[in-house]
C-alpha cells in the first residue's frame, strides 16, 4: 500500500505537488491522468524518493520513506519503477540485466538470482531471449525486461511512468499485457500513462491531476463517462479526439 499525506513539492517558485494525499490499497491498480505539466512524474518520482518532497510523508505498507541513507536505499527496493526510457546495460545480457538487482540489493548468490531471473523473464514473455543484448531485441521487448529487472528487487508497489511512450505502436500493447497479467495478479500499482484502453480495462482507479493536484477520483467508468470537473472534460476532449 501507498500513503502520500499532504505532500508538497516546489521547483523553486513552481509549486509542482500541492498538498497531495494518496492512498493505494495493496493490490490496486490506479492510473494517473492529467495534462502535460500537471505533476504526474513529480508525484511517481516522490513517492520513490528519486525526488526529494517540501513537505508531507509518504510511506510504502506502513513504513515512511527516510529522506535519505541507506534505510532508503533498502526501502526504494520496495517500489519497483519502470520509466519511459528502459535503461538497459547494453554490455550485459539480457538474462545479467534482470540478476543484477537481486545479488546487488537482496545479496543473494548469482546461481540463484539466474533461476529468479530466468523466472522473471518466462513471466514476461522473453525467457527465449535470455543470452542476447539489449541492442537484439525491440523497444516492446526491452521495456517488458525493464519490469522483470524491476519485479527482480521483489517491490511491494510498481510505479510505472509512461511505460508505453517510447514504443512503436504495434509494441505498445505487448507490454500492456504484460502489466494487465500483473494487475490480475494483485500487484499494487501506480500508472501514469496516455493508453485509455489499459485505463479502462486494467484499473480500479482513476485519479486526475491539474496544475499539482488531484482534481478527481473515481472509477474509470466514472471519468470518462461522468467527468465531474471541466479541467477533466477539457482533457478528456482532447485526447479522445485524437
Ligand atoms: N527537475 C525539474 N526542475 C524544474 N522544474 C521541473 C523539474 N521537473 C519537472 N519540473 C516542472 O514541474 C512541473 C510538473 O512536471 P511533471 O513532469 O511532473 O509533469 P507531468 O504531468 O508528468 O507532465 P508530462 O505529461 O509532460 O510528463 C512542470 O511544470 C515541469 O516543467
Amino acid at each position: 500500500m501507498i500513503k502520500a499525506a499532504a505532500v508538497n513539492k516546489y521547483f523553486g517558485d513552481l509549486h509542482v505537488l500541492k498538498e497531495i494525499n494518496l492512498e493505494v490499497p495493496r493490490g490496486q491498480v490506479v492510473v494517473v491522468l492529467g495534462p502535460s505539466g500537471s505533476g504526474k512524474s513529480t508525484l511517481c518520482r516522490a513517492i520513490n524518493r528519486l525526488e526529494p518532497i517540501n513537505s508531507g510523508e509518504i510511506a510504502v505498507d506502513g513504513v515512511p520513506l527516510p529522506a535519505e541513507g541507506k534505510a532508503l536505499a533498502a526501502l526504494r527496493a520496495d517500489v519497483g519503477m519502470v520509466f519511459q526510457s528502459f535503461n538497459l546495460f547494453a554490455h550485459k545480457t539480457i538474462v545479467e540485466n534482470v540478476m543484477l538487482a537481486p545479488m546487488k540489493v537482496r545479496k543473494v548468490n548469482s546461481a540463484e538470482a539466474r533461476k529468479t531471473a530466468m523466472d522473471l523473464l518466462e513471466r514476461v514473455g522473453i525467457a527465449n531471449q535470455a543470452d542476447k543484448y539489449p541492442a537484439q531485441l525491440s523497444g516492446g521487448q526491452q521495456q517488458r525486461v525493464a519490469i522483470a529487472r524491476a519485479l527482480a528487487m521483489r517491490p511491494k508497489v510498481m510505479l510505472f511512468d509512461e511505460p508505453t511512450s517510447a514504443l512503436d505502436p504495434e509494441m505498445v500493447q505487448e507490454v500492456l499485457d504484460v502489466m494487465t497479467t500483473l494487475a490480475k495478479d494483485g500487484m499494487t500499482m501506480l500508472v501514469v500513462t496516455h493508453e485509455m484502453g489499459f485505463a479502462r480495462r486494467a484499473a480500479n482507479r482513476v485519479v486526475f491531476m491539474s496544475d499539482g493536484e488531484i482534481v478527481e477520483d473515481s472509477t474509470p467508468d466514472d471519468f470518462f463517462t461522468k467527468p465531474k470537473t471541466d479541467r477533466a472534460k477539457d482533457f478528456l476532449g482532447k485526447i479522445l479526439t485524437h
